[in-house]
């Protein structure tokens, strides 16, 4: 027996100097050897109809006027839903007249999956300084989408970034910020709120029924006992001592150098990192095509692929879809679609 249809991903079409429509359309050209599950594509389809061509594609598209519409195209037709908004055609070249349609997209998919036409967003990588130079005040999609939630339903998210990859999960604590600010940033508070949501969330959005999480040091050693740096006893390990009063599977802080081989990454479920590159580096390092960044902490699904604009080989047809696709793979599993080997079984 099969269930109702699942609802279409929204999938934003990102900066468009970027690679974001190459490799959401190469993952389109190849659906046959990897399934995916159905998507919209909120794109301006005059651009996209350069940069196929430029791409030597020649895929069917269809403008659709509702998501609703990509369930019954998707299997014959990339569905677009078309953005009012231009995008200019020109890989590599940071063009501030395209910031508005960039925009577009992560606001109308947000909408979509906010009033439940869309079972989850999949974001494709923006130009931050892009989008900053444009007036653009969110650090990244992350922030913004949280900010997006929050005007729509009226009460605040937090936000949590989460890598997650074959061989590693792991958060930043702080996210783009200068790295000279991350020790003023970095409270006790941020940790255990923090941590209540990975927790949370691991159970209830990836499945894992009792998450391990481990937290990283500040300093070298995580501080070698306060003689390297005092933040790792002041500021991380009251956290985690708290997240273990309420029942957390929580240990640390761990020296961030030691805790990212096999034999210590077989020992909890989720690093928590204290800044950006802690975290990033190694789940680019160990699984860059595989590994997805997906929001937690908002009442939408939200996946994007790990990497960003690489915009320097877009239009080359040398990007490869394989983050992507696992980020819309993600998508579709925190959003209850049936696994799409199932799905193909009981066609
Ligand atoms: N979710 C998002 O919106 C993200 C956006 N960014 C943005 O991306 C821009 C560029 O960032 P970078 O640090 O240069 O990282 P990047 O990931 O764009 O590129 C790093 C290297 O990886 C290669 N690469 C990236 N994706 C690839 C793919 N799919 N196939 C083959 N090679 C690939 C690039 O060619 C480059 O050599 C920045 O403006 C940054 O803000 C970065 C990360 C995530
Ligand atoms: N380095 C990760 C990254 O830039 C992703 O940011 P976001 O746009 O997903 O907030």
């Amino acid at each position: 027996m099969t269930g109702p249809e699942p609802r279409p991903l929204a999938v934003t079409v990102g900066e468009p100097s970027g690679v974001g429509a190459d490799i959401t359309l190469a993952a389109y050209a190849g659906r046959a050897h990897r399934p995916l599950p159905v998507f919209a594509f909120l794109a301006d389809p005059a651009m996209l109809a350069a940069r196929m061509a430029r791409l030597g594609l020649t895929l069917a598209v269809r403008e659709v006027a509702s998501i609703e519409e990509a369930s019954s195209c998707f299997a014959s037709h990339l569905p677009v839903l078309p953005l009012a908004n231009r995008h200019h055609e020109a890989p590599g070249l940071i063009d501030a007249r395209n910031a508005p349609a960039t925009i577009e997209a992560i606001d109308r998919a947000t909408q979509l999956a906010l009033a439940g036409a869309a079972s989850a967003v999949v974001t494709n990588p923006i130009d931050k300084k892009a989008l900053y130079d444009a007036g653009f005040r969110h650090p990244g999609h992350t922030e913004y989408l949280a900010d997006l939630c929050a005007t729509a339903l009226g009460r605040d998210f937090m936000p949590v970034m989460l890598l997650t990859g074959p061989a590693l999960s792991c958060v930043p604590v702080t996210i783009h910020i200068p790295i000279a600010d991350v020790p003023s940033v970095l409270t006790t508070a941020l940790i255990i709120d923090t941590g209540r949501i990975v927790a949370r969330e691991m159970r209830t959005r990836l499945g894992i029924p009792a998450p391990r999480l481990a937290f990283a040091g500040l300093n070298p050693h995580a501080g070698e006992r306060g003689a390297i740096g005092q933040e790792d006893e002041t500021i991380i390990r009251p956290a985690v001592e708290q997240l273990r009063a309420e029942g957390i599977d929580a240990v640390g802080p761990l020296p961030a150098d030691t805790m990212f081989h096999p034999e210590a990454r077989a020992r909890y479920d989720v690093a928590l990192c204290m800044y950006h590159d802690q975290a990033l580096i190694p789940a680019k390092t160990l699984a860059f095509d595989e590994t997805v960044n997906c929001t937690l902490g908002l009442p939408i699904i939200r996946t994007s692929p790990d990497h960003g604009t690489a915009s320097g080989i877009a239009g080359t047809g040398t990007a490869r879809p394989d983050s992507f696709i696992a980020a819309l793979e993600l998508a579709a599993r925190m959003a209850g679609h049936a696994a799409l080997g199932d799905a193909a079984a009981a066609a």
